[in-house]
C-alpha cells in the first residue's frame, strides 16, 4: 500500500492555562491522499484550527504531547526548524479566515506574492516568527523577472486585470479579493498540500461560491491536496471528497461527502445536518443543537457529545468510545449506534437500525 500524503495518527495537542490543561485535540487520526480534498467540519471550539495548526507546526502556545503527523512518510512532530521551514516553503501552505491579519498592510499584494516565490526558491529565508506575517522585502532586484509569474498567479485565483493591480495595497482590495490574494501567496510556493482554515467564512455567499470553485479548479489543475476547515457543513458538499466531523477535540465520524451528507450515522453529524439552513423550510426558524460545546475539553469521561445527545445512555459517559465501521470506509465513534436511526435503512423502509 502506498503511503498517504499526510497521515495524522492519534494526535494530542494541549494548552496549559493558569488553572488547567485544555485538551484541544484529543486523539485525532486521519489521512489525506494525493489530490484529495478533505473537509474538517464541526462547531466552533471543536479543535479544527488547532489540528490544522499542529500539522503546520504552528501549534504554539499549544504543545503536541502525543501522536504522529507524517508528511510523505516524514515525521513532523520531531522535525527540526530547518525541516519545518522547508516543508512550509516548498510542500505545504495555509490560508486563514482573515486575510487582513496575515497580509502586511505596508507592502503591495504583488510584492508579497514575490516574497512567497522567493521563499519557495530558498526556504531558509523564512524564520518561524515571520511565517504568519509576510516578511519585509529587503530588496526589489528580482521584481522584473518575477512580474510575469505574479500576474499569472493573480489571474489563476480570479483577480481581474492583474497587470493593472500590481501596485495595489491590501486595503485597496475587497474582502473577496484579499482572500484571493492570500491564495495566490499560498500557491506561489507550489504546495502539494493546502490547508484552508475557514477561507470563506467572512465572505458573502456569491464570493464564497467563487472561492470554493477556485479551490476545486486548483485541485484539478495542480493535483493538489486540500484540507478545508469549516463550521459550515454546507461548504463541504461543494468541494470535498471526504469529510471528518470533529467535536470536543475528537473525530466523531468520517466518510465520503456523500455518506456524511446522506447517510450520517453519528448523532452529532445528524444534528449538524438538521441545522443546515438549506434543509430548513422558508419562514421556519433555523434548528440549533441544544446545549454548548464543552469548555472543559478532555476532562469529560466518555463521549464529549453525550450531554447534548438525545440517544445518550449510561455507557456513553464511561471510558473511551468504540469506533464502529459502518461500511464502505465510513466510521463513527459512538457506543449507541444501535439506538440511532440509520438513514439508509429508513430510506428503504427497513424496521429498526444497525
Ligand atoms: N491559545 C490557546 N490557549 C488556550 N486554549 C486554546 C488556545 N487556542 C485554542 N484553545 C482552545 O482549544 C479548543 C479548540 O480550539 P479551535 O480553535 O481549534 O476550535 P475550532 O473548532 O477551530 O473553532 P473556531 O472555528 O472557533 O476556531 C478550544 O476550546 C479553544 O478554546
Amino acid at each position: 500500500m502506498t503511503e498517504p500524503l499526510l497521515a495524522v495518527d492519534n494526535l494530542h495537542t494541549h494548552f496549559e492555562t493558569r488553572d488547567r490543561t485544555v485538551h484541544a485535540v484529543n486523539g485525532v487520526s486521519f489521512d489525506v491522499e494525493p489530490g484529495e480534498v478533505v473537509g474538517i467540519v464541526g462547531e466552533s471550539g471543536s479543535g479544527k484550527s488547532v489540528t490544522a495548526r499542529s500539522i503546520m507546526r504552528l501549534e504554539s502556545p499549544g504543545e503536541i504531547v502525543d501522536g504522529s503527523i507524517r508528511y510523505r512518510g516524514e515525521e513532523l512532530t520531531t522535525a527540526t526548524d530547518e525541516e519545518i521551514r522547508r516543508l512550509r516553503g516548498q510542500d505545504t501552505s495555509m490560508v486563514f479566515q482573515d486575510p487582513m491579519t496575515t497580509l502586511n498592510p505596508v507592502f503591495t499584494v504583488s510584492e508579497q506574492i514575490v516574497e512567497s516565490l522567493k521563499v519557495h526558491e530558498n526556504p531558509d529565508r523564512q524564520p518561524l516568527r515571520e511565517y504568519l506575517r509576510i516578511p519585509l522585502l529587503h530588496d526589489r532586484t528580482d521584481w522584473a523577472e518575477k512580474r510575469d509569474r505574479v500576474v499569472e498567479l493573480m489571474s489563476e485565483v480570479g483577480i481581474p486585470n492583474p497587470g493593472e493591480r500590481l501596485d495595489a495595497y491590501p486595503h485597496e482590495f475587497s474582502g473577496g479579493m484579499r482572500q484571493r490574494a492570500m491564495l495566490a501567496i499560498a500557491l506561489a510556493s507550489e504546495p502539494d498540500l493546502l490547508i484552508a482554515d475557514e477561507p470563506t467564512t467572512a465572505l458573502d455567499v456569491t464570493i464564497q461560491a467563487q472561492i470554493l470553485q477556485i479551490l476545486a479548479d486548483l485541485r484539478e489543475e495542480r493535483d493538489m491536496s486540500v484540507v478545508l476547515i469549516t463550521h459550515d457543513i454546507g461548504v463541504v458538499s461543494a468541494v470535498c471528497d471526504r469529510v471528518i466531523v470533529m467535536y470536543g477535540g475528537e473525530v466523531m465520524e468520517t466518510g465520503t461527502t456523500e455518506q456524511i451528507l446522506t447517510e450520517p450515522r453519528h448523532p452529532y453529524t445528524q444534528a449538524l445536518l438538521e441545522c443546515m439552513p438549506q434543509r430548513t423550510k422558508r419562514k421556519e426558524p433555523l434548528e440549533t443543537i441544544e446545549g454548548q460545546v464543552p469548555d472543559r475539553l478532555g476532562e469529560v469521561d466518555g463521549c464529549p457529545f453525550a450531554s447534548r445527545c438525545g440517544y445518550a445512555q449510561e455507557r456513553c459517559r464511561d471510558g473511551p468510545m468504540p469506533v464502529s465501521d459502518c461500511g464502505d470506509g465510513q466510521r463513527a465513534k459512538c457506543c449507541a449506534l444501535d439506538r440511532v436511526p440509520d438513514p439508509t435503512r429508513e430510506a428503504v423502509g427497513v424496521e429498526g437500525s444497525r
